[in-house]
Parts: structure tokens; C-alpha cells; sequence
């Protein structure tokens, strides 16, 4: 059959930009469909809005110390209008720096503006178009998920806080996962009280335990509540002057009169209108699964980034696209393994890690050793009054192979990911500990750490 394309790629988030980029790379006639904005959740409502509010976060706690360093300064407060206009202004920046506009033209990928239902193996329909493919590249990411309880509506998930008509005096936060974290970190410190509940026994449930731990008392000592291991959340109901959230702790209901309640409990998948049913295409509850070349049940079409559910970060969902472009258009061959994904997060502290956690590596080998350096025993976080935090490096019984790295503290995020480099070169402890770091920087952490590590 001719169909009008070769790959048609529906979402144009990081893993649909990545996908599209390289299917036309490799000569394929490419199309986009978007329903929303070019950039996906990423840039326009999920890690650039999140990463200047973090900013914000921070310019707010270094105001606040600024006398210790002798400049005389207000106490600062905000003004909640400039601070969305700042991310928005920021977002339109990081767009233009994309230039996906010029990198479409150049390859000759076509943008198809709508909302996209797959009507059949090979046809979507789109603004009442229908467009049909060789391959299809899922990359439809997902969303917040609204919890099934009463009252659900009034909560703000986390791509709608921007549209918050002020900065709430008190604010509930469910869900201690990467996101709930960070939004903690943002209202925290711009002077909201905040409450932070979670199902699960800590927050960070992905992270090394201790970097959790830290976390968590870093919260708790400015005066954020941290209930974890709760029962449910049972109702929001709305008052004249707030929201009662209500939820279980230890078979009792408890409740609090709160300005707004985020929900952070969740990513699913986009499905919704989307006619998987039509093409076949088989979903579990929340994602789209795939085999080891990114493909559904049907071959043909391809799912990279939020949406198999299998790391949601945007650093595998770009390696994801490509892959998967690569496989629709090359042959399904190329894999792409997420073993060496370094994450993390900027709250205060900033939090990171790659590789096997402590926990988890101790279940493969109980002999490994795990070394922690403290922030403290380094000159940079001295001299910069950042001594809270850690690097842990996680090492094989032999004490030649780096299994895994979780730092807790300033620039967690760049430290684990030079950690990352090193992994991914292959480079042993032996070596690593030989590296010469420039000083003062907070990566000479991880020379400390080698050392330690060697020396056992
Ligand atoms: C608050 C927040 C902060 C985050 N911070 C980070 C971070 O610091 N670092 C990090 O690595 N990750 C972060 N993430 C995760 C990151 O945003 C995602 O992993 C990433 O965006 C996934 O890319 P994607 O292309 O799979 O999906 P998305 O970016 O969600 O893009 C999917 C696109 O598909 C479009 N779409 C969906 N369905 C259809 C349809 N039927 N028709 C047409 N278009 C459709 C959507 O409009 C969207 O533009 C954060 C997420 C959130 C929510
Ligand atoms: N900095 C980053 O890299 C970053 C930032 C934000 C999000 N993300 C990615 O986006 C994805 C979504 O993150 P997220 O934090 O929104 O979701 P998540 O699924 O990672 O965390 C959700 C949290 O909500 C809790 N929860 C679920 N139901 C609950 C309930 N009924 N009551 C109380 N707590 C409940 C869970 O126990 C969990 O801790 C993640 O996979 C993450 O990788 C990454």
C-alpha cells in the first residue's frame, strides 16, 4: 500500500522531536502531529516551569541569607504575577533555543496541528483529516492523575500550578515522588506552609534511601509536615475560606484547612481518544508496553518516552525516539537499556543518582561496599555554606567496579551525572580515584569518595 508517510509520529515532546528528527535524518517523508504545544510537557508546563521555580526557590534562600555575606537586603516576598510571567518569558526562551521551526523545515518534517485518534494499523485521523503511515511512533507522554475521591476537582495537578491566582498561604501536597518533592522545595520556600503526604513509607521512593532520608529531615527542620505511610486520602471538600483535605493515618481520619491541595500521585499515559482499540494496539492500566525495540503488539507501531512507562525522564525519552525512529525506519535492531540513566531533582537540598541504589545492589551482592563522603569534609561546600549532604558511591566486592552513585546536596544533579560519564566510559575506581578534580568544586566529592572507597 502507498501511504503518505513513511513515520508519523504523534506528540511532539522530546521523545516525538527526537523520533521525527532522526526518521527524516534517515530520509523518511516524517510528519508530527501535536495537539498542544511543540516541546511537550517538558518544556512548556514540566521541567523548565519546575527548574525556574526552583530558581525562584533559591534566589528567595539566598536573599535570606544574604547578610551573613554583609549586603544588607529586605526580607524579600513575592509577587506571584512576575514569578509565572518569569517562567513563561523563560519557557519562550528555551523554545526558541530548540529552533524545532527551522530544524522542521530543513528536513522537510511536516507539523499537523490536532488531536490524533489511530482509526486503524496504519491511519490516524486528525481535524478530520486521515493520514496513513508505514509506522507509527507513539510519543503521547502523559499526564497528572486526579485521585477517584470526592472532591478531586478542586486540586491543582502539577502542569496547572502556574494557573494558581496566587501564592496559596497553605498548601497540601500529594504524592513524595520526584514532582510533589520539588513543588515542596518551591512553596516552601517562597513562605507557604506545606504539608506533604504520601502512601508509601518515604518519600522518593526511587532514590537511594539515606538521599531520601536527607531529604525528608531537610524538609522536616524547615518546618514542612511530612506524613508518609498514610492510609488514603479520603475527600477535598471546599469551604469559604479553603479546602479541607481529609486522609487516614493509622486507621483514623485527619484533616486540615488548607489554600490549595496539589496532586502529584501519578503519570499515565495519554490513551484517552486516542482509538488504540482500532489499531490493535494492546495497553495495561497506565502505559502502552513494549518489547525491547520499543515496539507494541502490532510491529509497526513504536511507543518511546512516558508513555511505555519505562523511565520517565527526559533523557531516555530522547534516546527512545531516536531509537525507535531508527527501528521504524532501519529495521527493529537498535535497543536502547536504561541501566546508566542518571535523575534527580532540585529541591533544597538537591537530590540525584545513577546506577544501583545501596539496597538494591546489596541484594545482588550483600559483599559490595558502599562508601559516603560527607558534603562537610569537602573545602567548596564550605566555602559556599552548603555542607549539608553527601555522595555515596556503591561499589562490586572487588572494589573495581562503580555500581552506582547517590549524592545528596549542592549540585547533586551535576555531580552524579560526571559520576554518570565516568560509568559509561567504563572507567574503573582505580582510575577514577586518580583523576585530578580542579579546585574548589563540588565534583571533587567524587575523588574523595574514589579514594575512600579504594582505600576500604
Ligand atoms: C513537573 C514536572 C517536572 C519534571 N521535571 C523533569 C526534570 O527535571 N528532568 C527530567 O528528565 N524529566 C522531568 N519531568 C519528566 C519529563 O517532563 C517527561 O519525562 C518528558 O516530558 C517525556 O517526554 P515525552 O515526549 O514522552 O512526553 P511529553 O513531553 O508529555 O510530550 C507528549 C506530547 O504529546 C502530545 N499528545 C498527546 N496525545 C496526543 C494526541 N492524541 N494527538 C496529538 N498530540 C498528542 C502532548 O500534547 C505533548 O505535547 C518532569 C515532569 C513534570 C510533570
Ligand atoms: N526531576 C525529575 O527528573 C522529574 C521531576 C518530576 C517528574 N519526573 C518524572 O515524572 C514522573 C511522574 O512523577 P510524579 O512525582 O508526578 O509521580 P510518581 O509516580 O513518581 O510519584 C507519585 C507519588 O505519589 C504517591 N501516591 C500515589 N497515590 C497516592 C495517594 N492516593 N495518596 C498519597 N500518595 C499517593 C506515590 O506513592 C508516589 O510517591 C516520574 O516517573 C518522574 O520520573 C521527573
Amino acid at each position: 500500500m502507498d501511504y503518505l508517510f513513511d513515520v508519523l509520529v504523534i506528540g511532539g515532546g522530546p521523545a516525538g522531536m527526537a523520533a521525527a528528527t532522526r526518521a527524516a535524518e534517515l530520509g523518511a517523508r516524517t510528519a508530527v502531529v501535536e495537539r498542544s504545544a511543540l516541546g511537550g510537557t517538558c518544556v512548556n508546563s514540566g521541567c523548565v516551569p519546575t527548574r525556574v521555580l526552583a530558581k525562584t526557590a533559591r534566589l528567595f534562600r539566598e536573599v535570606r541569607t544574604a547578610y551573613d555575606y554583609g549586603i544588607v537586603v529586605a526580607e524579600p516576598s513575592v509577587d506571584w504575577d512576575r514569578t509565572v510571567q518569569r517562567v513563561r518569558s523563560t519557557v519562550a526562551r528555551v523554545l526558541e533555543a530548540k529552533g524545532y521551526g527551522p530544524t522542521m523545515e530543513r528536513l522537510g518534517i511536516e507539523l499537523i496541528e490536532g488531536d490524533a485518534e489511530l482509526t486503524g494499523a496504519h491511519t490516524i485521523s486528525v481535524g478530520g483529516r486521515e493520514v496513513t503511515a508505514a509506522s507509527i511512533i507513539l510519543c503521547i507522554g502523559g499526564s497528572g492523575r486526579r485521585l477517584p475521591i470526592d472532591g478531586a476537582e478542586h486540586a491543582v495537578l502539577p502542569h496547572e500550578v502556574l494557573r494558581l491566582e496566587s501564592l496559596p498561604g497553605s498548601v497540601a501536597i500529594i504524592g513524595g515522588g520526584h514532582t510533589g518533592a520539588q513543588l515542596t522545595t518551591i512553596f516552601d520556600a517562597m513562605g507557604s506552609n506545606v504539608l506533604l503526604l504520601d502512601l508509601a513509607p518515604r518519600i522518593l521512593m526511587t532514590e537511594d534511601e539515606d538521599v531520601a532520608a536527607t531529604v525528608t529531615a531537610s524538609f522536616r527542620g524547615k518546618g514542612v509536615q511530612v506524613e508518609t505511610g498514610i492510609g488514603g486520602i479520603d475527600s477535598i471538600r471546599k469551604e469559604s475560606d479553603g479546602l479541607t483535605l481529609t486522609w487516614t493515618r493509622d486507621g483514623e481520619q485527619q484533616s486540615l484547612l488548607v489554600d490549595a491541595v496539589l496532586m502529584a500521585a501519578g503519570w499515565p499515559a495519554n490513551l484517552a481518544g486516542l482509538g488504540l482499540d482500532a489499531a490493535g494496539v494492546q495497553a495495561a492500566r497506565s502505559f502502552i508496553p513494549v518489547d525491547e525495540y520499543l515496539r507494541s503488539n502490532i510491529p509497526h507501531i513504536f511507543v518511546a518516552g512516558d508513555a511505555n512507562g519505562s523511565s520517565m525522564l527526559v533523557q531516555a525519552a530522547v534516546f527512545e525516539g531516536e531509537t525507535a525512529a531508527e527501528n521504524a525506519v532501519l529495521g527493529a535492531t537498535r535497543t536502547t537499556p536504561h541501566h546508566l540513566l542518571p535523575e534527580g531533582g532540585f529541591t533544597d537540598p538537591d537530590y540525584a543518582g545513577v546506577g544501583l541504589t545501596e539496597a538494591k545492589a546489596r541484594e545482588r551482592d550483600a559483599e559490595c561496599h558502599a562508601v559516603t563522603v560527607p558534603y562537610a569534609a569537602v573545602e567548596r561546600p564550605i566555602i559556599d555554606d552548603r555542607e549539608q549532604g553527601f555522595l555515596k558511591l556503591v561499589v562490586d566486592r572487588r572494589r573495581e567496579l562503580i555500581l552506582g552513585a547517590h549524592a545528596v546536596g549542592e549540585n547533586a544533579v551535576e555531580v552524579i551525572t560526571a559520576v554518570a560519564s565516568a560509568m559509561a566510559a567504563g572507567t574503573d575506581l582505580a582510575t577514577l580515584a586518580r583523576v585530578k578534580f580542579a579546585y574548589p568544586t563540588y565534583s571533587a566529592v567524587i575523588g574523595h569518595a574514589a579514594r575512600s572507597a579504594l582505600r576500604g
